[in-house]
């Protein structure tokens, strides 16, 4: 281990009261109540140094309110959390104290600086280093980020941009910059859904990287809603149900299956059936030639009834296809129609009053009002429905609440701000308020990240009674086993051409992975 530093901002390394092999931390008895919500009840969990934790449970259990808490950011109203050797009752946790004792979060967003290289990202943590006077010292800059490079087997240089990398890759840097003043194996390190936008081959880059920090020493915390890689990667899993400890499971009980039933207790996980869409189906949308940003040459057609899937890596073009026949990206060439009609989408609400609906990946900025109640985010495509002469709130009242009922968002009432949900609960009042239109054409990217294992499956099975009405949909999801689950057709893109088509039985996340990769390298040699 390395001694105390002291940093150029003065702090000095933290960590040392967390040994490895000891209890990095117990809680014991952690409570958290918000008006009409019991967030967490008489919660225990412990992880000690070596560890990876699995940290699981559906949308709205607790996960993140447990995460709060230690954080300082939201107070306790019971409980004791013990630190290493330093004992804190849980309504007096500061963050800056649980900052000296190790607790590290990387929160899904990563929080770095794409426009920033990585020495300057990892200097963010730490304060950068000076000479005499107020001038950056940038040659010790580029030896500290090379030292971190080197000590957490980051494929970077100190220069490269972040912007340049791949997310796994800044998700690293996010690890190593957080960790960097804790002691080798000393520390406690929360990974909230750290790969939850990853796909797979990137993912397993963190999951490489996650394993080097357990064998340090650091005991890991892994909330993730992705059951395979909490089985590949955890020691033990502790699984919150509505505030509660539903399991501890390890060993041979630490199995999707085991998981599975832990988050979803009563609920029942429903099975996605693979349609057989009908040859004489109605082509709904017809993509011809389509050019615009990266996308070059695009011919899809979607028929009635259909899901189509969509597989690419990040930046392969998959989100600007989806974007292009939103009209939220100018089309260059090439011509798109839905039912026959050709259209040119230069706005999104000319998409909408064609019936073309996006529900796009980015949550927080794209997809709520975070400043509007649940309701009111579920009533917003729909008010002009409610206007006859007079406008018939009640009525409104009543369909809202058999939609919060029927997507099942779980909030103490529809009254409450939107941005107390937990994420997977925000994400299913977005998409009612989307299907709710019954839109001709749905587009959804990335539909369920954060969302439960049981939400899933209500997800696209509302998708899916769309689609049997006559609708279409197109699904971009980085998780290949989900995307094979739950389309009907597949097709692969890669730096914005279609390189690949997969159906019928062929249709698996193997091939769809082996397409991607193989077709990549396709690209690459220039064929
Ligand atoms: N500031 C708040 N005010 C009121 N209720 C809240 C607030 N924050 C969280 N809640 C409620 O507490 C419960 C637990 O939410 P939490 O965000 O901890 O769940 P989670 O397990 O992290 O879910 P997800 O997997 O969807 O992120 C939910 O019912 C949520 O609506």
């Amino acid at each position: 281990m390395r001694g105390p530093q002291v940093e150029s901002n003065g702090s000095q390394t933290a960590g040392a009261s967390v040994t490895k092999g000891r209890n990095a931390l117990s809680i014991r008895g952690l409570s958290k109540v918000y008006p009409g919500t019991r967030a967490l009840d008489r919660v225990d969990l412990d992880v000690r140094g070596g560890e990876v934790l699995g940290l699981c449970g559906g949308n709205g259990s607790g996960k993140s309110t447990l995460i709060k808490i230690l954080c300082g950011v939201e107070s306790a109203d019971a409980g004791e959390v013990q630190l290493g050797d330093a004992v804190i009752a849980a309504d007096e946790i500061k963050s800056q104290a649980m900052h000296e004792l190790g607790l590290r979060v990387v929160h899904q967003d990563l929080a770095v600086f794409l426009d920033l290289n990585v020495g300057e990202n990892l200097m963010l943590g730490a304060g950068y280093p000076t000479r005499i006077g107020p001038s950056v010292d940038w040659r010790s800059v580029s030896d500290r980020a090379r030292a971190l490079i080197d000590r957490f087997e980051i494929e970077a240089t100190p220069r490269t941009l972040l912007r340049d990398l791949p997310i796994a890759t800044r998700a690293q840097i996010a690890i190593a910059r957080a960790l960097q003043d804790v002691d080798e194996g000393g520390g406690l390190i929360i990974l909230d859904e750290p790969t939850a936008s990853l796909p797979v081959h990137e993912a397993r880059i963190l999951h490489a990287a996650i394993r080097r920090l357990a064998a340090e020493g650091h005991a890991v915390v892994l909330v993730s809603h992705r059951l395979d890689e909490v089985v590949a990667l955890a020691d033990h899993a502790t699984v919150l149900r509505d505030g509660r400890v539903a399991a501890n499971l390890a060993g041979d009980k630490l199995t999707e299956r085991e998981l599975v039933h832990a988050i979803l207790g009563g609920r029942t996980e429903m099975a996605q059936a693979r349609i057989k869409v009908r040859p004489d189906s109605p082509t709904v949308l017809q993509v011809d030639d389509l050019s615009a940003g990266p996308l070059q040459g695009i011919n899809i057609s979607v028929r009635a009834g259909e899901i189509l899937g969509v597989a690419g890596l990040l930046g392969s073009g998959r989100t600007e296809l989806l974007r292009a026949l939103y009209g939220d990206l100018s089309i260059d060439t090439g011509t798109v129609r839905i039912n026959g009609e050709a259209v040119n989408f230069t706005r999104k609400d000319q998409a909408i009053a064609h019936g073309v609906v996006m529900i796009p990946e980015e949550r927080a900025t794209g997809g709520i009002f975070p400043t509007l109640t649940v309701d009111e985010n579920m009533n917003v495509s729909v008010l002009r429905r409610y206007w006859r002469g007079l406008f018939k709130q009640r009525a409104m009242t009543r369909d809202v609440d058999q939609l919060r009922d029927a997507f099942k968002v779980k909030a103490s009432s529809g009254s409450v701000a939107i941005s107390t949900l937990s994420g997977g609960n925000q994400q299913k009042a977005v998409l009612a308020r989307w299907l709710r239109l019954d839109p001709v054409v749905l587009l959804l990217d990335e539909p369920t990240q954060g969302v439960d294992v049981g939400a899933r499956a209500d997800i696209y099975a509302n998708v899916r009674r769309l689609t049997d009405a006559g609708s279409a949909a197109i699904v971009v999801a980085s998780d290949l086993e989900e995307l094979a689950q739950v389309v009907d057709r597949a097709v692969v893109i890669q730096h914005g051409v279609i390189v690949a088509e997969v159906t019928g039985d062929d249709l698996s996340a193997h091939s769809l992975s082996e397409r991607l990769y193989a077709t990549d390298v396709a690209v690459a040699s220039g064929r």
